[in-house]
């Protein structure tokens, strides 16, 4: 089932209260969060929000997803990371929010480096990272409303919390009509547009998307570009990847290439 027109036009301007929220979250100083150092307050475009130094991950099973990776993402960066099947794309994402860790170097997160996160601290820096996957992940059982509120009970938020940020996440990607359908009742397109509003609900400074258009057509995939770059227009600092390469194309992004596990820049 593809969203009709009418759902695509509804998407378009983010909501008032969502950006309010934003540019606080990104004013706020909270010494606690890794995520929200004193950095968060300075100048937006020379901060570096991701730091990759000579990253290099072997698996145990000898498999080499990565070779001297370095790269640096600024606040408020959009970046495309390309590159073919097995290339080390998920592998590089993974590493940046602390699901695997690497063989050598190192991987700085808004100034803070991963290997110095342990327990709480990691827990706290990987719930402000908004991650979106290529197959959803949504809880089958729970309606699109649950699935996206969710991550704020699991984080503490009060129940008026939750209400305030819920309507205007689900209106920004054009699901404000179908809070109370079930998964298996959307498109993938709209399945996908629920996961990007979970991983945006709790307002993350970092938004990494792990081939989030791979399931969709063209259209699709598209319209989920369209609501990460308008997300990336409000500050958030967002890194896709994809083997989309027409994608790429229609954009005017920074883009990286990763070959057997080599960084390439294509596009700065
Ligand atoms: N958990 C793992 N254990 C062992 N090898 C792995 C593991 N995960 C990935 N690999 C290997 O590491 C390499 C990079 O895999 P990765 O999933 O990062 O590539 P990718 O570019 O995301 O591929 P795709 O586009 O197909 O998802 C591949 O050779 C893969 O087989």
């Amino acid at each position: 089932m593809t969203p009709s027109v009418a759902s695509r036009q509804r998407s378009s301007p983010l909501p008032q209260a969502v950006q309010d929220t934003l540019h606080q979250r990104f004013k706020m100083v909270v010494p606690a969060d890794p995520v929200a150092s004193p950095a968060a307050t300075t100048s937006p475009s020379t901060d570096p929000m991701v730091v990759l130094k000579n990253l290099t991950k072997t698996y145990r099973n000898g498999s080499q997803a990565l070779v001297n990776v370095n790269l640096r993402v600024n606040r408020g960066d959009f970046l495309f990371v390309t590159g073919p099947s097995g290339a080390g794309k998920s592998t590089l994402l993974k590493l940046l929010y602390g699901q695997e860790q690497p063989t050598s170097g190192e991987v700085i997160v808004n100034q803070q480096s991963l290997r110095q996160l342990k327990g709480n601290r990691l827990a706290m820096l990987r719930r402000r990272i908004g991650v979106v996957f290529q197959d959803y992940k949504l809880i089958p059982r729970r309606t699109v409303a649950e699935n996206v509120a969710f991550v704020l009970w699991a984080q503490g938020f009060t129940r008026k919390e939750i209400q305030r940020r819920l309507q205007p996440t689900l209106k920004m990607v054009g699901l404000q009509d179908k809070t109370h359908r079930f998964p298996d009742e959307l498109s993938g397109g709209e399945q996908q547009r629920v996961s990007i509003a979970r991983a945006v609900v709790g307002t993350p400074p970092l938004l990494l998307a792990d081939e989030p258009t791979g399931n969709l057509d063209l259209d699709n995939s598209r319209q989920v570009i369209k609501i990460l770059k308008k997300l990336n227009s409000i500050g958030i600092t967002v890194v896709v990847t994809t083997h989309d390469e027409q994608l790429v194309r229609l954009s005017n992004h920074p883009v990286v290439q990763l070959r057997h596990g080599y960084l390439h820049y294509l596009r700065s």
